[in-house]
């Protein structure tokens, strides 16, 4: 059996060969794969093709796929968590001392400088790009996930003192964060309190325009604003204000607007937050594994719209189902298979929202009797996809 994957965005080829022999990426069948394997490409404006079963985003953000559409469609959406926390963290970090210290504007003043006298004039001008220390201010983070917690414990190994804000953070991440990290809470502690203000969050309805107006009005005065999550994040009119009013000192974004573009006390960067060799390479491994994972064993690990199945495959044959999560579902699937004359040897369902994913391992070695199984489950409404998996 050979898989096909589309890719789109420059995936790093040595991940890909996670996928192995059974795969065949970006060959003939590409418009109708089994898998994409993706970055930032925005998907919302295509349509899925009939054939795809999954969809593995060699990043965090999963904002460019349709994730509702693709689930009706019984396309399991997969994530690369933490693969590129490490690249995004060391661009904040930086991103801090440059706000602290104008070094971009120093170079570029300085490399307007002509003449024999240039060490002259650099000591006669270098007191207007006299900056701070970030020794000793207060950082805020706003979700302490995969990236935020690595940057709030850095924040406080470089002598920052810093609060941190998630009220989803989860077990795994918490444990990891520093107990010099004061969590808070209340967003507002992060506004009230903070010098610096980073957030690492995914953008969702709840998350959309968390720094708006009022969140402004709450800050003191000179803050800087760090947003290498998602642009959206930010409501750019009621920050102009802010940086007319003198509240926000700098913005540092890595998400371009035309409207923040070649303004005096606004860094954007192209989208680079993850661009790093050792990003690329391990989102790239974890997707190719993740997708190989799926579709020769029909495992789901790190997905965004269906829960963690894990399972060992012994019996012959496993049967997967994408279902509409409807009352005695279970129990209709299990009669179907009985009434084919067939032995479930291990059933798991597992359901998030309005579906479910079944794995069904059968004791029979006939495949046209599992294959005449799966047409039926092809047939019903309740159903969305079906694979069969061969040991
Ligand atoms: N600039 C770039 O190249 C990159 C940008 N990103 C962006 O950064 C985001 C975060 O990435 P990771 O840390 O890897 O994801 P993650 O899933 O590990 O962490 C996200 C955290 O946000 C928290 N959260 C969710 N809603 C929240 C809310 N309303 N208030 C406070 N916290 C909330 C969650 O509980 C979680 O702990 C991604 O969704 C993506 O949009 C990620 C990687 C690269
Ligand atoms: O992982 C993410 O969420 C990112 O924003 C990285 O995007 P990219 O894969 O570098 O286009």
């Amino acid at each position: 059996m050979v898989y096909t994957v589309k890719t789109y965005n420059n995936i790093n080829k040595i991940g890909l060969r996670e996928l192995g022999n059974g795969f065949q990426i970006d060959g003939e069948l590409k418009e109708n794969p089994d898998a994409y394997i993706i970055r930032s490409e925005n998907l919302h404006e295509t349509e899925l093709p009939s054939n795809l079963k999954a969809i593995a985003r060699a990043g965090a953000g999963t904002n460019n796929i349709p994730i509702d559409a693709a689930t009706a469609q019984g396309v399991v959406v997969f994530n690369t968590p933490g693969a590129n926390a490490n690249a995004v963290k060391e661009a904040v970090i930086a991103s801090t001392l440059l706000s602290a210290r104008d070094y971009i504007a120093a170079n570029k003043w300085t490399n307007t400088l002509t003449g024999d006298d240039v060490p002259k004039q650099v000591e006669a001008g270098k007191k207007q790009f006299a900056g701070s220390e970030i020794l000793g201010k207060t950082f805020g983070v706003i979700g302490l996930g995969a990236i935020g917690a690595r940057i709030a414990n850095d924040a406080y190994r470089l002598g920052m003192k810093v609060y941190g804000y998630d009220p989803y953070v989860s077990i795994e991440t918490a444990w990891n964060i520093s107990s010099h990290v004061r969590r808070v809470n209340d967003i507002k502690e992060i506004f009230t309190n903070c010098d610096y203000i980073t957030i690492h969050v995914p953008l969702t309805d709840e998350t959309k325009n968390t720094f708006d107006r009022a969140a402004f009005d709450l800050m003191g005065k000179d803050v800087t604003i760090i947003n290498f999550a998602r642009g959206e994040l930010v409501d750019n009119a009621a920050l102009f204000d802010a940086i007319e009013t003198g509240v926000v000192k700098r913005y540092i974004t890595d998400f371009g607007t035309e409207d923040l573009l070649n303004k005096d006390k606004i860094t954007v960067f192209p989208h680079v937050g993850g661009s790093t060799a050792e990003a690329e390479l391990n989102c790239a491994i974890m997707a190719g594994q993740t997708i190989r994972r799926f579709m020769e064993t029909g495992e789901i690990v790190n997905s965004v719209n269906f829960p963690n199945v894990k399972q060992a495959l012994s019996a012959p044959f496993r049967i997967t189902l994408i279902n509409k999560n409807v009352p005695n579902i279970v129990a209709r699937i299990s009669t179907r298979v009985s009434d084919n004359g067939i032995n479930i040897s291990n059933i798991i369902n597992r359901s998030k929202g309005d579906f479910a994913y079944t794995l069904l391992d059968l004791d029979e070695a006939d495949a046209a009797k599992v294959q005449a199984l799966a047409d039926e489950f092809e047939a019903s409404d309740n159903i969305v996809k079906v694979r069969i998996i061969k040991k």
